[in-house]
C-alpha cells in the first residue's frame, strides 16, 4: 500500500510554504498526501496580506474525516496560529495515537508576517513538542521556544538537547538563518548528527522550512529511519533552492521537482 502523509497546517496562495508545499513534496516523494487546513492566507513572495483561520470545530471535522477513513503513517504539523488551535490538534494526535510526528513550529514568515500568535508559544511547549518524533525550528523560533540566543554551532547543539529535554524524540535546529554555510544540528535523544550545506545564494527561499519538514515526514511515513529521512530531506531542500524556478517578485517558492535522488 502506498504511504500516507497528512499535513496540519495553513495554506499558502502563492504555492510555495504551507500546505501547498507539503503537498507537492508528498507526491514528489512517492506518498499520498491529505491535508486539515488550520487557516488560508492571501501571500505571494512579496509577503501575507491577510490571515483568514478556520474555525475550530472545522480544523477538527478534517483530521477525523482523514484519519479515521484513509489513515496515516505519519502527520506533519505547520502554522497553527493561535493556543487553542495546538490544543485541538494535539489532543486529536493523542486520540488517534500517531506514531510520527514532525512538529514544524512556524511562528514568522519571511516577510516578518506573524503566523502565530506571541502567547501560543507556550501551548506548543506542553501539548505539541512531547508528542514529536522531530520537531524542526529554525533558530529564531528555537530562540522563542526555549527562551535564549543562538549564535553559534555550539548553542545549537545545546538547544537541539534542550528541546529533547522538553519531551520531543529529536530536533533538528536548522541553519538558515545563520550567516555563512547553512549546517542543520539533529540531536536524536542519544547522539548528535550534523548536516552540512553550502549557502546558495538566491532570494528564491519562500517554505524552505515547510518543505524540508515535509521532506522529512514522507520519509518517515515510508518507514524510513530518522537520520536516512533527515539525509534524504537535506538533498532535497538543497536541490530544491539551488535549482530555483524564478518565480515572482520577492522571495521565490523553491522547485520542488529538482531533486533527483531514487525514491526509497
Ligand atoms: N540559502 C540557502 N542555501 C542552502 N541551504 C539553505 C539556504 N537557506 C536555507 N537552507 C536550508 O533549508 C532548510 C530550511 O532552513 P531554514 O531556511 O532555516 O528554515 P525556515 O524556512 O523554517 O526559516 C535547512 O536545511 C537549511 O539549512
Ligand atoms: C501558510 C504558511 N505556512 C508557513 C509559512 C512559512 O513557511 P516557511 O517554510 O517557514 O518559509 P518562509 O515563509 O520562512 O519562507 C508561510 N509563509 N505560510
Amino acid at each position: 500500500m502506498i504511504a500516507r502523509a497528512l499535513t496540519i497546517a495553513g495554506s499558502d496562495s502563492g504555492g510555495g510554504a504551507g500546505i501547498q508545499a507539503d503537498l507537492k513534496t508528498f507526491t514528489v516523494r512517492n506518498v499520498f498526501g491529505m491535508s486539515a487546513l488550520t487557516a488560508i492566507t492571501a501571500q505571494n513572495t512579496l509577503g501575507v496580506e491577510d490571515i483568514h483561520p478556520i474555525p475550530l470545530e472545522m480544523i477538527e471535522k478534517q483530521i477525523e474525516m482523514v484519519i479515521t477513513d484513509l489513515g496515516v503513517d505519519a502527520v506533519k504539523t505547520g502554522m497553527m496560529g493561535t493556543a487553542p488551535v495546538i490544543e485541538l490538534v494535539a489532543r486529536k494526535l493523542k486520540e488517534h495515537s500517531v506514531k510520527q510526528l514532525v512538529v514544524d513550529p512556524v511562528m514568522i514568515a519571511k516577510g516578518g508576517a506573524k503566523l502565530l500568535e506571541n502567547d501560543a508559544a507556550h501551548a506548543l511547549v506542553t501539548e505539541l513538542i512531547p508528542l514529536a518524533t522531530i520537531i524542526t525550528p529554525n533558530i529564531p523560533e528555537a530562540e522563542v521556544i526555549l527562551e535564549r540566543k543562538i549564535q553559534t554551532v555550539a548553542d545549537m547543539t545545546e538547544a537541539a538537547k534542550a528541546l529533547v529535554e522538553l519531551g520531543a524524540k529529536a530536533a533538528i535546529v536548522k541553519g538558515g538563518h545563520f550567516e555563512g554555510d547553512p549546517t542543520d544540528i539533529l540531536y536524536d535523544g542519544t547522539e548528535i548528527y550534523t548536516f552540512p550545506g553550502k549557502r546558495i545564494e538566491t532570494r528564491h527561499t519562500h517554505g524552505t522550512g515547510c518543505t524540508f519538514a515535509a521532506c522529512i515526514t514522507a520519509e518517515l511515513a515510508k518507514g524510513n529511519s530518522l537520520v536516512e529521512s533527515v539525509e534524504t530531506a537535506k538533498a532535497y531542500i538543497t536541490a530544491a533552492i539551488k535549482e530555483e524556478l524564478g518565480l515572482g517578485q520577492g522571495h521565490g517558492p523553491t522547485n520542488h521537482w529538482a531533486y533527483q535522488g531514487e525514491q526509497s
